[in-house]
């Protein structure tokens, strides 16, 4: 199978438990949530994406015929010799591309694998670093992995249901939109009140990083 990657880059992670860690991001193209057009963002189910996905012409976005072909590209951004080799997959929604093979070229390559996905589907479960991140109005199926990451504020969701999920970290990230400063007051409003919750912050963001 092939995979449509919108861009790729090396920067680093900039939210959750491995924030500040050097990583090389594969942005998959399409998402299942919206369809990355702003004519159709109000009406679509996840309405706050701060991400372009559409297409494959970013910065080192492609067409990849093959598996490896993508594993070479990311491996390209490492030098000979180096170790802690970290690859993201993020999209759009990566769920809709990956699979064993690609999996399997990352892991012949030695990478430690994350993803960062909406939970609409299982995630391959050969992937090293799981991040879900609900969408309020979706069907989350994807209920464990290492870090839920619920942007806030999100009416609709359901806290006590979320809480019960399987993950070792529970993290709050403040929705990034023109009420950023009033979302950051909610989210740590919410974390003081519930403290199964921690806050994390986009720090690429703040640091000027992709
Ligand atoms: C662009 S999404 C791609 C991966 C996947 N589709 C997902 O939603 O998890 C990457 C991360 O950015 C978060 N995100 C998207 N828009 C955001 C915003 N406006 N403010 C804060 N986080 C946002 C998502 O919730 C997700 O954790
Ligand atoms: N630096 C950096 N860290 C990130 N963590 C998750 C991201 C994403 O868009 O999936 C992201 C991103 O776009 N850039
Ligand atoms: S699910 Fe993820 S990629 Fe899709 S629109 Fe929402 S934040 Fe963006
Ligand atoms: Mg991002």
């Amino acid at each position: 199978m092939s995979y449509a990657v919108k861009e790729m880059f090396l920067t680093l992670q900039g939210e959750g438990v491995n924030a500040g860690r050097r990583a090389v991001f594969v942005r998959f193209a399409g998402c299942n949530l919206w369809s990355g057009r702003e004519q159709d963002r109000a009406s679509a189910i996840c309405q706050f994406c701060d991400t372009d996905f559409v297409g494959v012409d970013g910065l080192g976005g492609a067409k990849f015929a093959t598996a490896d072909a993508l594993a070479e590209a990311a491996l390209g951004f490492w030098g000979e010799g180096d170790t802690s080799l970290f690859v993201v997959l993020t999209g759009g929604e990566p769920m809709l591309q990956v699979d064993d093979a690609l999996v399997d070229a990352l892991h012949a390559r030695d990478f430690e694998i994350a993803i960062e996905s909406n939970g609409t589907l299982p995630v391959h479960p050969g992937i090293d670093w799981v991040c879900i991140s609900p969408k309020a109005g979706s069907e989350v199926v994807q209920r464990s992995g290492d870090e839920l990451k619920l942007v806030w504020p999100q009416a609709g969701t359901d806290l006590d249901e979320i809480e019960r999920w399987d993950f070792d970290h529970f993290l709050l990230q403040p929705m990034d939109n023109l009420q950023a400063v009033a979302n950051h007051a909610a989210a740590i409003a919410l974390v003081m009140d519930r403290p199964h919750w921690r806050l994390t912050i986009q720090t690429h963001k703040l640091l000027g990083l992709r």
